[in-house]
């Protein structure tokens, strides 16, 4: 018999009223397509959550929900008590916003960003207050550069610095490392941490598992616009029980998957680019088995390796499909 991850969370979310954002059975539709389906989510203060989902899943609509740049047909969010569509000016102002394509005046100096941005607030910053800030997001020695000369790396730690030039105490990422190379990432990283520390609530989306795992108290998996699974990384992993993963390079026609897929000691298969990942709970067999397919096909199996389950593993569990590629 197939192991199944548990669903539970999915249907009993229930209201949370120390809960700093809630929200209820959120639906929006763009037309006839459903880009929320009644999602329920509820972020308790301090909290860094994490929205993991693929291209489309809905991770940018239901931030936008939140933010209250985009009104949705059903349901509730209150932010801090403040519902979302009777007190967007509130709410507004208790945010921190990230967009994930933020369009910044390159012309503009880092410290003359600032202080725009401060202005647009009403805070108005000093231009020493304006270099405070960009230190801490250790931009000090870029702060007379124009913004068009930065990299992308510093370009999203200056985007981030101007969601905090109010100071609020909730941030909003949208894909804050997407298209960054690794370095500039755990940079990001490192400052999501810091924020943490500082007792901030964060809300993160992104495709990359790793991100997830590393920066997340709790993490939502979404996926067509519904909540699939909810819990710290660590939970929903131990959910997959004592399954495996084996991974391959070997081309497969869809029946040979779906020979795959049937075998009683296999959970789940994905196939993309001839690269093979097969969720099992006996590792040995599958390679047995591939070792035997690949015969039949007149090629091998190449670089096999056998591991742990991850987040991208509970997502192919929970969807049969991959998360699919970052960029
Ligand atoms: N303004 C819009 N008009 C019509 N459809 C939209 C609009 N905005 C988003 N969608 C659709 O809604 C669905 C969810 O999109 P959304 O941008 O929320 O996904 P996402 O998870 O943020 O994806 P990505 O990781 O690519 O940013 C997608 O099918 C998308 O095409």
């Amino acid at each position: 018999m197939h192991p199944t991850i548990e669903r539970k969370e999915v249907s009993v979310v229930s209201g949370n009223s120390a809960a700093i954002i809630s929200i209820e059975s959120v639906h929006k539709s763009y037309g006839s397509l459903k880009a929320l389906e009644g999602v329920s989510l509820y972020i308790g203060n301090g909290e860094c959550f994490g929205l993991l989902g693929p291209n489309g899943a809905g991770k940018t609509t239901l931030l936008s929900c939140v933010e209250g740049l985009i009104s949705f047909q059903e349901g509730r969010i209150t932010v801090s008590g403040y519902d979302v569509a009777r007190q967007p000016r509130k709410v507004k102002s208790l945010l921190g916003v990230q967009l994930q394509d933020e369009t910044l005046f390159t012309d503009l100096k880092a410290v003359e960003a600032v202080q725009f941005y401060g202005a647009l607030y009403n805070t108005f910053p000093t231009r020493a207050e304006a270099l405070a800030l960009l230190e801490r997001f250790d931009l000090a020695e870029k702060s007379n550069a124009r913004i068009g000369t930065l990299s992308g790396g510093q370009q999203k730690r200056l985007t981030l610095a101007l969601a905090m030039v109010h100071q609020p105490s909730i941030i909003l990422l949208d894909e804050p490392t997407t298209g960054l190379d690794p370095q500039a990432r755990h940079h990001i990283w490192d400052i999501v941490r810091r924020l943490r520390s500082e007792g901030k609530t964060i809300i993160l989306t992104t495709h990359y598992i790793e991100e997830a795992e590393v920066l997340c108290d709790r993490v939502g998996i979404i996926d067509q616009g519904k909540i699939l699974a909810l819990g710290t990384p660590r939970e929903l992993i131990e959910r997959m029980g004592n399954l495996s993963t084996v991974r391959a390079s070997l081309h497969l026609p869809t029946e040979k998957l779906q020979q795959l897929q049937t075998a009683e000691f296999v959970h789940a298969v994905s196939g993309d680019d001839g690269l093979l990942t097969v969720q099992t709970s006996d590792p040995q067999r599958v390679l047995a088995l591939l070792e035997e397919i690949g015969q039949e096909l007149g090629s091998r199996p190449q670089n096999v390796s056998i591991r742990q389950p991850n987040l991208e593993d509970v997502f192919l569990s929970l969807t049969g499909r991959s998360i699919g590629p970052a960029d």
